[in-house]
C-alpha cells in the first residue's frame, strides 16, 4: 500500500514521518519544486519531543494525478487549501481519504466528494514545522479516528502501526468528533493567537486563565451535552501536552495567512446562535482577531 500524504506542513510532515518508520511506501505531496527538491534531498527530519532527531526517506510528488491504484490519501492542508485540491481529488473516486484539518467546514464538502470512502480525523497533538524539510514533535497526543463512509477497513492499517508517539483513538462519530475538536481549539487558539503565546503559556497567567475558564463556562452553558466529555480539565490537559506549541493559529497569523478562524470558532459561535446563545468571550477574541487579522494585512 502506498500512503500519500497531500501537503508537507507541520501536520502532514510528522505524520508523514511517523508512517515512514513501517514497512508501508510513503508518498508526500508537496506543490512547491524547491520544497520537494528539498525533501528528496533531505528526508524529513523529525526533531522529537526528547529533541533526539529523527530522518526518514519518503517519496516526494508535485501532484496527486499520478499516484497507484493501491494507495490511501491524507489530506494535510489547510481548510483554505482543500478547495484547489477537490478536482484532483474528484478523478480518484477509489482513493479512500483521511480528512485532518481542524474546524467544521470542510465536513460538509467532504461528503459532497464522490470519494467511496471518507475518514475524519482529529490530531490531540502539536507540530512546528522548522524549516522546508524538518518538523518538530510538540506534544504528545492520539491522533484520533472517525470513519464516515465506505470501506470502513482502509485506514485500520495506522493503529496496527502501535506507534507510541502517534497513539490512534477510534471514535464512533465524525462530526461530534470534530466539533468536540473545534471547542477545544476555541480555548487555545485565538487567545494564543491574540496574545502571540505558546500554548502553555495560557496556563502562567491568572489573567489568561480566567478568559479560558469564561470561555468553558459559556461553552458547557451554550452546548450543556459536551460537559460529560469535555471537562475544564480536559482544556487544560491539552495547553499542558502541547505546551511549546505555536498554535496552528498563531503561526498562520504570524506568516500573515488567513487563520482557520471562521472553520473553527465562526462555526462555534454559529452553532451557539442557532440555539438563541451567544458565547460573549469567545465571540470578543473572534472580532478582535479579524480587526488583528485586517490591519496585519496593511502591515
Ligand atoms: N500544527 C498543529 O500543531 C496542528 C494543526 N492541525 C490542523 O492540521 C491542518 C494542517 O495544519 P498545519 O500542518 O499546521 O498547516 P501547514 O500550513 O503547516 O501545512 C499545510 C501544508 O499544505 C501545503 N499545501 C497547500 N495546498 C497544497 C496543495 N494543493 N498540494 C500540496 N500541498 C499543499 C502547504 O504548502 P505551502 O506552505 O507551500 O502553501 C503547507 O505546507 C490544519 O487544519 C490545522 O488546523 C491540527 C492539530 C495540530
Ligand atoms: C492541538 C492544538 C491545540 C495544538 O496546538 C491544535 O489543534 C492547533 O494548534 O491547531
Amino acid at each position: 500500500m502506498n500512503v500519500v500524504v497531500v501537503g508537507a506542513g507541520a501536520i502532514g510532515m510528522l505524520v508523514a514521518s511517523f508512517i515512514a518508520e513501517s514497512s508501508y511506501k510513503v508518498t508526500v505531496i508537496s506543490k512547491r519544486e524547491e520544497q520537494a527538491n528539498l525533501l528528496k534531498a533531505n528526508g524529513i527530519v523529525r526533531k522529537n519531543l526528547n529533541q533526539t532527531i529523527r530522518i526518514n526517506e519518503v517519496e516526494v510528488m508535485t501532484e496527486l494525478s499520478n499516484i497507484s491504484k493501491d494507495s490511501v490519501i491524507i489530506v494535510a492542508v489547510k481548510y483554505a487549501q482543500l478547495k484547489d485540491l477537490y478536482a484532483s481529488i474528484s478523478t480518484l473516486p477509489d482513493v479512500p481519504l483521511l480528512f485532518i484539518q481542524n474546524g467544521l467546514a470542510h465536513y460538509e464538502e467532504a461528503l459532497t466528494l464522490p470519494q467511496k470512502t471518507i475518514f475524519f480525523c482529529s490530531c490531540q497533538f502539536g507540530a512546528q514545522k522548522l524549516n522546508d524539510y524538518t518538523v518538530a514533535h510538540r506534544g504528545k497526543g492520539s491522533m484520533k479516528l472517525a470513519f464516515e463512509r465506505g470501506n470502513h477497513e482502509a485506514f485500520d492499517f495506522l493503529q496496527q502501526l502501535q506507534l507510541d508517539l502517534l497513539p490512534i483513538q477510534i471514535e464512533e462519530n465524525a462530526e461530534y468528533m470534530l466539533f468536540h475538536k473545534a471547542l477545544l481549539n476555541c480555548f487555545i487558539n485565538p487567545l494564543t493567537a491574540i496574545l502571540k503565546v505558546k500554548n502553555g503559556q495560557l496556563l502562567e497567567s491568572s489573567h489568561t486563565f480566567n478568559i479560558v475558564e469564561s470561555m468553558y463556562n459559556e461553552i458547557i452553558l451554550a452546548f450543556p451535552e459536551v460537559k460529560g466529555t469535555l471537562s475544564l480539565e480536559d482544556v487544560l490537559d491539552l495547553c499542558r501536552k502541547t505546551s511549546t506549541n505555536t498554535s496552528s493559529m498563531l503561526t498562520d497569523f504570524l506568516q500573515h495567512r488567513p487563520t482557520e478562524m471562521d472553520t473553527i470558532v465562526g462555526a462555534v459561535i454559529e452553532r451557539a446562535s442557532r440555539r438563541g446563545s451567544n458565547l460573549p468571550t469567545l465571540s470578543t477574541l473572534y472580532h478582535l482577531l479579524k480587526v488583528l487579522e485586517k490591519s496585519g494585512e496593511k502591515m
